[in-house]
């Protein structure tokens, strides 16, 4: 025997009945079954408002006690044939009618006890089992409708009545003893001794199914819902949430205790007592396989769930009274007991100097008062502090039987929090293991869920959020790089990239779910005004777990933001070199702050675009390595434009052509006054661990002065065509020495120099073409023969690798 329980949501409209019969047909097949259904889908809740209006004198409850009862005859004219109706029409309006004469009672003496709202609520449950037992029969099956109230005994407190075992498990045997047929039964209701109609309160009819199932002794219970079983964790905060296929009976209940919709702890004590398996399963996908629950511990995850309480506050009670008495503990619980106050959670340090309680903040000023009541004299006489009351928290709990004996579980919840900048307040877990509870702010709940879910359940997949300031070339480059390679990403190294938000020096955009790659997003006028603070702000509230800032722009504002968004745990990936060529101070400010704070700030392609170069000093430093001399070509435009200058081209014009091939900085002058060079060599010896200031660095020039001040790059190429005969000098000369020329940069003894240099065929920068880069590292290891790293260090392509790596470096990163 299976007992079948069918909630009000699967039976809310003719539609859905349809589907839930053809389950019944489908389970027939193979199994004898009971059928428990609730009333239909709202009917309960509009019950108790028409009793409600009837209670305040209001005559509309008999327009929606009409239109209820024209939903019932309509559900018959639905589901049951015309020749079989009049019966069940007949029931149903008899059944109004009582119902009628009910709430014209309630209008006139306006009296609505609990005992009359228990009565009320039943012919919801009633009316359902009844109608659709006999729309049953009409399909063939020989039904036999059950009203619970014939064999459920209770006690009498209506609303919430507890079940007398041993009378309703010899009743319920019996009744199936004696009659035949597949029972359909009404949930929710049962009756006293005297035959009062009583209820059996929250999840009234699971818990109804539960009981027939333990006292049939059933094979397992299955509860038809609309959700497919128990999910790993609110799916409307966690959009990677999924079914668990299996949880033990513990598991359920502490899952349920924290505020997961699972099932409630007190429906499934009969069937867990006979230990029979009870199914989730969802009506409207039958064949997803739900969840089971039974008494087994399975071994393959440590934690099973993660759930949450919202509108949690902490109430701190302390003091030396509570020390020094050894009843101050047991005064503080029997105070809130006496008031009914419900306790989430108890964290106790050791000296036992204060009781820390987390209490739904609706309940918060009640607790205070009872403990301040209970301990008016030791605060009176200052043995103990008034109660401290701090509102605007949450709880989290991550939950599962095999955190017991294995070490990690809690390690691993408070680092993904910690990672992700989430303050706990505290924290509770019991001997038993089964929970890890931690109290954290109510405007951090959905990251620390969403960390919490990845760090538990999707270690192997990271999600990294990103926001990109900057959609120039190297800015639309990365976005076209990320959306050729997210798939192979999160099929390969398990790893989603998603841009959440976008912006230039024009406008701004965000998008909750990340914005579609595949279709490029073009900020436009129809967008918000970019506002930098205002973006920040939003990276902020968005308060996504494993969030990354990329600064694609040459900016100085955005680069100033960067202590802000580190300090808030957002970690940083730009090819902006404007924050690490500003004062030392800086530049060692901002490392500091990302170690403090636990995240990353990567800048790979400060220098020398995709190439390896800081990567490279870093790890030859780590390694005990010390740089005695830097010699470089660090500017790939500059190195294009005098490649391809010696080829016989004017000046102003490879200039231009470099600009077109993207390059020079968005203002190439940038480039020409060695100011980008002289910005790179500074970075490097920086990460050389040298001391330098900017004005440790000579810089040689090439911008004539008429240039220096022009208003716009266009006005800039326009003056520079007019100094090409002096370029054209310079070529001449070092032509004539059989020489070439080169703009370099060199560093040694602490200082640095950067400028223009006619070398040598046998140089070898001589050899470089195009936006070519060389940089030879000559160190205490490569005394003899330098380190040689070259290759194109500049363009769209290369740079927007470069910076992708450091993305992904640190999507790689937060997996750890
Ligand atoms: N090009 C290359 O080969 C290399 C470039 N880099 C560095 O990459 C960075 C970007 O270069 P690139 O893409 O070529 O430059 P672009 O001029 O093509 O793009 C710059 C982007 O930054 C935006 N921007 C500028 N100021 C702000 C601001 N205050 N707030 C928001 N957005 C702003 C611009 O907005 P708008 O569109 O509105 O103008 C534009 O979208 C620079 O720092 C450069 O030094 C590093 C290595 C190589
Ligand atoms: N303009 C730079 C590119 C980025 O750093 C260069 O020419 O190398």
């Amino acid at each position: 025997m299976k007992v079948i329980k069918f909630g009000g949501s699967s039976v809310a409209n003719p539609e859905n009945i349809k589907k839930v019969f053809s389950i019944i047909q489908e389970k027939l097949k193979k199994h004898e079954i009971a059928i428990v259904f609730s009333a239909f889908g709202g009917v309960t809740e509009s019950l108790l408002k028409i009793s409600q209006l009837a209670k305040e004198g209001d005559p509309a409850y008999r327009d929606l006690l009409q239109s209820l009862e024209e939903r019932h005859l309509d559900m018959v004219r639905q589901l049951i044939s015309v020749q079989n109706q009049s019966t069940v029409m007949t029931y149903v309006k008899v059944r109004f009618k009582e119902l009628e004469d009910l709430f014209h009672g309630i209008f006139l003496i306006k009296e609505n006890s609990a005992r009359t709202l228990d009565y009320v609520a039943s012919f919801g449950e009633r009316l359902s089992a009844f109608i659709l037992s006999e729309a049953l029969a009409g399909h063939g099956l020989k039904t036999q409708f059950l009203d619970a109230r014939d064999v459920i005994r209770t006690n009498d407190r209506f609303g919430q009545a507890r079940v007398d075992f041993e009378t309703t498990n010899a009743l319920i045997r019996s009744y199936f003893g004696k009659n035949d047929g597949i029972k359909v039964i009404t949930g929710f209701i049962a009756s006293t001794s005297k035959g009062e109609t009583t209820t059996l309160g929250r999840s009234g009819s699971d818990y109804t199914a539960s009981i027939f199932a333990g006292a049939l002794e059933a094979e397992d219970l299955e509860i038809w819902t609309d959700v497919s079983g128990v999910l790993t964790s609110d799916p409307r905060m966690v959009y990677t949430a999924f079914t668990v296929p299996q949880l033990s009976y513990n598991e359920a209940m502490e899952l349920s205790h924290f505020g997961a919709k699972v099932i409630f702890p007190a429906t499934m004590q009969p069937a867990m007592k006979r230990n029979i398996p009870i199914y989730i399963k969802n009506t409207f996908e039958p064949e997803n396989v739900g969840t089971k629950i039974n008494g087994d511990v399975t071994k393959e995850a440590l934690i099973k769930g993660i759930s949450s309480i919202s509108n949690i506050s902490i109430v701190t009670v302390q003091g030396a009274g509570l020390i020094e008495s050894v009843t101050g503990t047991s005064r503080v619980f029997k105070a809130l007991a006496e008031t009914e106050v419900n306790i989430v959670l108890i964290s106790q340090a050791s000296s036992e100097h204060s009781i820390c309680l987390a209490i739904k903040t609706d309940e918060a000023y009640l607790a205070k008062e009872a403990v301040e009541k209970e301990f008016h004299y030791e605060i009176k006489s200052g043995e103990m502090e008034e109660v401290n009351l701090l509102h605007g928290f949450a709880t989290v709990a991550v939950v599962g039987e095999n955190m017991k004996h294995n070490p990690g579980a809690s390690g691993r919840m408070f680092r993904a929090l910690g990672r992700n900048n989430i303050n706990v307040a505290a924290i509770a877990q019991g001997s038993s293991e089964l929970n890890i509870s931690a109290v954290i702010p109510q405007a951090d709940l959905q990251k620390a869920l969403n960390a919490l879910h990845e760090a538990f359940f999707l270690s192997e997949n990271k999600v990294l959020h990103v926001f990109l300031i900057g959609t120039g070339l190297i800015g639309q480059a990365l976005i076209r790089m990320i959306a050729s390679q997210q798939e192979k990403l999160q099929r390969d190294s398990m790893l989603d990239i998603q841009i959440h938000g976008l912006a230039n020096s024009r406008y701004m955009a965000f998008h909750e779910d990340g914005f579609d790659l595949k279709n490029p997003y073009q900020l436009s006028e129809k967008d918000e005004k970019m506002n930098l603070n205002k973006f920040i702000e939003t990276m902020e509230q968005m308060n996504f777990s494993n969030s990354v800032m990329v600064d694609c722009t040459a900016s100085m504002d955005v680069a100033d933001t960067y202590s802000r968004i580190l300090e808030a745990k957002v970690g940083i990936v730009t090819p902006n070199k404007k924050a690490n060529s500003g004062s030392m101070d800086q530049y060692l400010a901002l490392k500091k702050i990302a170690k403090k704070r636990g995240v990353k700030f990567l800048y790979e392609t400060n220098v020398a675009a995709g190439l390896p170069v800081i990567n490279t000093l870093q790890d030859l430093m780590l390694s005990g390595d010390s740089v005695i001399k830097i010699e470089a070509v660090l500017s790939g435009s500059m190195n294009f434009i005098f490649s391809e200058f010696e080829k016989g081209a004017s000046f102003s014009e490879v200039v231009k052509v470099a600009k077109e091939k993207g390059y020079t900085e968005p203002d190439p002058r940038d480039d020409l006054s060695g100011m980008d060079v002289a910005r790179k060599i500074l970075i490097l010896g920086r990460e050389a661990e040298q001391h330098l200031e900017f004005d440790s660095v000579t810089v040689e020039g090439m911008v004539p002065e008429d240039c220096v001040e022009t208003a716009s790059v266009d006005e800039f190429f326009e003056k520079l065509k007019a100094h090409d005969a002096d370029f054209e000098k310079l070529r001449e000369q070092a032509k004539a020495k059989g020489e070439k020329l080169r703009f370099m940069a060199t560093l040694e003894n602490g200082s640095a120099k950067v400028g223009l240099n006619s070398l040598k065929e046998e140089h070898p920068f001589s050899s470089l073409q195009g936006s070519d880069n060389m940089i030879l590292l000559t160190t205490e290891r490569y005394h003899d023969f330098p380190m040689i790293i070259r290759g194109p260090g500049a363009g769209a392509d290369v740079t927007a690798a470069g910076v992708f790596a450091d993305v992904i470096r640190i999507g790689n990163y937060t997996r750890e």
